[in-house]
């Protein structure tokens, strides 16, 4: 049985909709209930805390398994097993990144550049020591709690930050001078509980199914019914993961095809697999894709 850490803040909602998709629904009383529980027999507690702790409290082994950034993994060099990355942050399926930024108008064009003295503002003080040290840079490194980049240019002169889509950096006049880290959520376990085979074989299997729900988003199923005349044309123009499944239908005049298709792209392909001669075609939602 896994005791389980999930991340509260950015990632809940997204955690949370993935926990619901990969049949492992997460049940709480409300929002403010960090005790929550999960409806299987492989998973005995679940608490939400902050993604900054979980790394932490995992390689104390207060949890077994747990789900957080791999940038606060770095930023408290936490020694856990990853059991890989899962491809969601907070408002896209795409990692995001640990950046140095300066304003528009600073006079630098890379790290290198910045002078002695130089006055950084970071949620990630650890990480920024580390890259300036490589980099020779002395500056005083200022933690930040937030809202960092409303701290330049008066009460700092560069950031180290998050940026998932970039918005925040626009709209406060700042531009990237360097990259840390690209930081995807990932599952992460204590190393005494993955070496545990039963712990071990349960994180496994909800490793599966997270998997599952995440590459089956953006793929439908789309089952059709065409004439054999008709099937040679309708092959050429329906894509696949592997190849069409291709079934005679009774009477040997027609066949039922189905394959996996990306959701983009629907739009025009049911209309063309109609003009190719199919009909009958259902766009069905898929759940999760196992290999
Ligand atoms: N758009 C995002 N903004 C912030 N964190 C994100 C985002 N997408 C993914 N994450 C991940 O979520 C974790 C940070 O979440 P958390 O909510 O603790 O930070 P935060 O958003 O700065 O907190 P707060 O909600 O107090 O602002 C990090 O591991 C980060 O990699
Ligand atoms: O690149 P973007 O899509 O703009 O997202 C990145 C921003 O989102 C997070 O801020 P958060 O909402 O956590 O507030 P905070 O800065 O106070 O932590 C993060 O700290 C960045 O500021
Ligand atoms: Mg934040």
């Amino acid at each position: 049985m896994l005791s389980l850490v999930l991340p509260k803040g950015s990632l809940e909602k997204a955690t949370l909709e993935l926990f619901d998709a990969a049949d492992l629904t997460v049940r709480r009383s409300s929002d403010r209930d960090y005790r929550a529980s999960i409806d299987d027999p492989r998973i005995e507690r679940v608490r939400v805390l902050r993604p900054q702790e979980i790394p932490t409290y995992l390689e104390q082994g207060l949890f077994d398994l747990g789900i957080t950034g791999r940038d606060w993994i770095t930023e408290t060099d936490s020694d856990v097993v990853s059991l890989g990355e899962l491809k969601y942050s907070k408002a896209t399926s795409n990692p995001v990144r640990v950046i140095m930024a300066v304003p528009n108008d600073a006079p630098w064009q890379s790290v290198a550049d910045l002078p002695e003295g130089v006055r950084i503002s970071t949620e990630f003080p650890e990480m920024t020591r580390r890259f300036l040290d490589r980099h020779g840079v002395k500056a005083k490194v200022v933690p930040s709690y937030g809202a960092t980049e409303a701290k330049v240019p008066d009460i700092v002169d560069a950031i180290v930050d998050l940026t998932e889509t970039g918005s925040s950096l626009r709209k406060n006049g700042l531009r990237i001078l360097d990259t840390l880290l690209t930081s995807y959520t990932e599952l992460v376990a204590n190393r005494e509980a993955y070496e545990d085979d039963e712990k071990r074989a349960a994180m496994e299997d909800v490793a599966l199914l997270l998997q599952g729900a995440i590459r089956a988003r953006g793929n439908v199923l789309l089952k059709l019914n065409v004439a054999q005349s008709d099937l040679p044309g309708v092959l050429d123009i329906m894509p696949a993961m592997s190849s069409p499944t291709v079934t005679a239908l009774a009477g040997g005049e027609a066949s039922a095809v189905e394959s996996v298709v990306p959701k983009r792209g629907v739009n025009t392909l049911i209309p063309a697999l109609k003009a190719a001669g199919a009909h009958d075609i259902l766009e069905i939602p898929i759940s999760k894709i196992v290999d």
